[in-house]
């Protein structure tokens, strides 16, 4: 018998096509809801440090698109963890592992705030994503947010910052503000 997952996830893919609008170069790859079927999936593909400059991985919690569109996410925001490029040989996909494995194996206490979490792959420098459904709910985005910094072990000297979707929707330049930085 394969162990039960508390959640059913989904694996999105995001192609950047520029003859395709947004919404239309993410596409929902495979699903799973047990430890075996996760592995077998993640054994399957390509690590996220080989996937072309301007693409993305998301998963999320099966239902729930990676867009700040979604109703799950739309009062919500992420926490952004903004790599340098020297990273993605060597940290990127350890990071983004074990960014999942906190995900399916529900390693945050605030798990329903949890919709889910994004790498992507740009040239400036790769990010990683963990998104939450209540931007307003400060004590879970923090202890999120705390958890996610020892969990991939990130040293203290590097800051990652909470903004919520709005913010990041309404930014003027090029940087969105932070509403918690950690
Ligand atoms: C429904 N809809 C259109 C829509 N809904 C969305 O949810 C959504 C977008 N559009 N996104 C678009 O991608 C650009 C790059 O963001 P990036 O996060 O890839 O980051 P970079 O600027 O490529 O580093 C964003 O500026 C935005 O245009 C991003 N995004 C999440």
């Amino acid at each position: 018998v394969k162990h039960p997952l508390q959640n059913c996830w989904a694996l999105w893919y995001f192609e950047n096509d520029r003859n395709n609008v947004w919404e239309n170069n993410l596409k929902e790859i495979a699903s799973f809801q047990t430890v075996e079927d996760f592995w077998s999936l993640y054994n399957h593909i390509k690590l996220a440090s080989e996937l072309k400059q301007g693409c993305d991985y998301s998963l999320f919690k099966k239902g729930v698109k990676p867009m700040w569109e979604d109703e799950a996410n739309r009062r919500g925001g992420r926490w952004l963890i903004s790599l340098e490029k020297k990273q993605r040989p060597n940290e990127l996909d350890r990071f983004w592992l074990d960014i999942i494995l906190c995900l399916i194996g529900e390693a945050f206490e605030n798990s329903d705030e949890v919709c889910g979490a994004t790498v992507n792959l740009r040239s400036k420098g790769d990010k990683i994503g963990l998104w939450t459904a209540d931007a307003t709910n400060g004590n879970a985005v923090l202890e999120i947010g705390r958890r996610l910094k020892e969990r991939l072990r990130l040293p203290p000297k590097i800051l990652i910052g909470y903004q919520s979707h709005k913010d990041t929707m309404d930014k003027s330049g090029s940087v969105t503000k932070s509403s918690y930085t950690l």
